[in-house]
């Protein structure tokens, strides 16, 4: 079976030094790319972050809005106007119930593309997102690996909407993103080695089937290592486990939700 290796190197602090460290990992021959959704809740710290390393940005729905109203006081002494100009996303898409007209009016103007998508009303706007930069047809944007903002906390149906949204798209490489923890899905499909990078995560993870249960998954790098052990909710599931080094290994026969913690700056 084919190991995929998963970094959260998007964390090191510019651009450069998450290449060196992908090169230095032997994670791509070439550095990681990403795309960046930004969901309707408070952006987290590291927005600006990922936005520089970001080469496709989508708001979804009323995303925009806390881009247009919360990214202008990461930089307090800037005005507000400029900052809004220079973090400009190169798409708002969604059931545009949320987003505010002066909102679409502001970015639209800068060239922002607009994508009204109301006539589905049967996929949240980070899954209309999410088939926006599926289906483009440059292989380079559809293949990115994209970061969500804004996914976790909050609202319990929409967080689990954002959770199916990894099992809708498991092929895709989707991370959800906030302040505490990041998570991402690791298709059954395939082994695992998840470089961990202590200086920026760790050390609480978890490991949880949402979907089917696991029969059998066995993992090395724990405090708690599973060995063809079952999971299922309402029997095992891993929480409040410890990553002991900085690499973990998964291996399921079932689609696991892994979690990581996020370190404060
Ligand atoms: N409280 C929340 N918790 C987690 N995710 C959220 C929350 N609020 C919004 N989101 C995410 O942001 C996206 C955009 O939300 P927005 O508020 O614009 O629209 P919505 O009408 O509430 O959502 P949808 O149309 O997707 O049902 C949602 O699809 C969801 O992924
Ligand atoms: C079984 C079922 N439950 C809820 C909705 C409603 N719904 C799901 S996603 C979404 C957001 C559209 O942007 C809305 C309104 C549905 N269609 N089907």
């Amino acid at each position: 079976m084919d190991v995929m290796i998963h970094s959260s190197n998007f964390l090191l602090p510019n651009p450069a030094a998450a290449a060196a460290a992908d090169n230095i990992n032997g994670l791509t021959s070439r550095p990681r790319k990403y795309a960046l959704i930004i969901l309707n809740q408070r952006l987290p710290r590291m927005t600006p972050l990922l936005w520089s390393h970001a080469q496709l940005r989508v708001c979804a729905d009323g995303g925009a809005n806390r881009l247009f109203d919360e990214l202008p006081k990461f930089f307090p002494q800037d005005d507000a106007v400029a900052v809004r100009k220079k973090y400009k996303p190169d798409v708002i898409k969604g059931d545009m119930d949320s987003v505010r007209t002066e909102v679409v009016d502001f970015y639209s103007n800068l060239g922002t593309a607009i994508i009204d998508a109301s006539y589905d009303q049967d996929t949240t706007d980070l899954h209309k997102c999410v088939i926006y930069i599926h289906g483009l047809s440059d292989p380079q944007k559809s293949n990115l690996c994209i970061l969500v903002v804004g996914a976790l906390g909050g609202r319990f149906d929409h967080e689990i909407g954002n959770i199916n949204v990894l099992y809708h798209f498991s092929s895709m490489r989707i991370i959800l993103l906030n302040d505490d923890c990041l998570i991402q899905l690791l298709p059954g499909t395939h082994h695992h080695e998840i470089h961990i990078n202590p200086s920026i995560e760790g050390p609480h993870c978890g490991l949880a089937p949402f979907g089917m249960p696991s029969q059998s998954t066995t993992t090395t790098g724990l405090q708690w290592d599973l060995r063809n052990t079952e999971m299922k909710f309402g029997g095992l599931i891993s929480t409040s486990n410890t990553a002991k080094g900085e690499i973990v290994t998964v291996c399921s026969d079932s689609d696991l939700i892994w979690t990581i913690s996020i370190k404060k700056a």
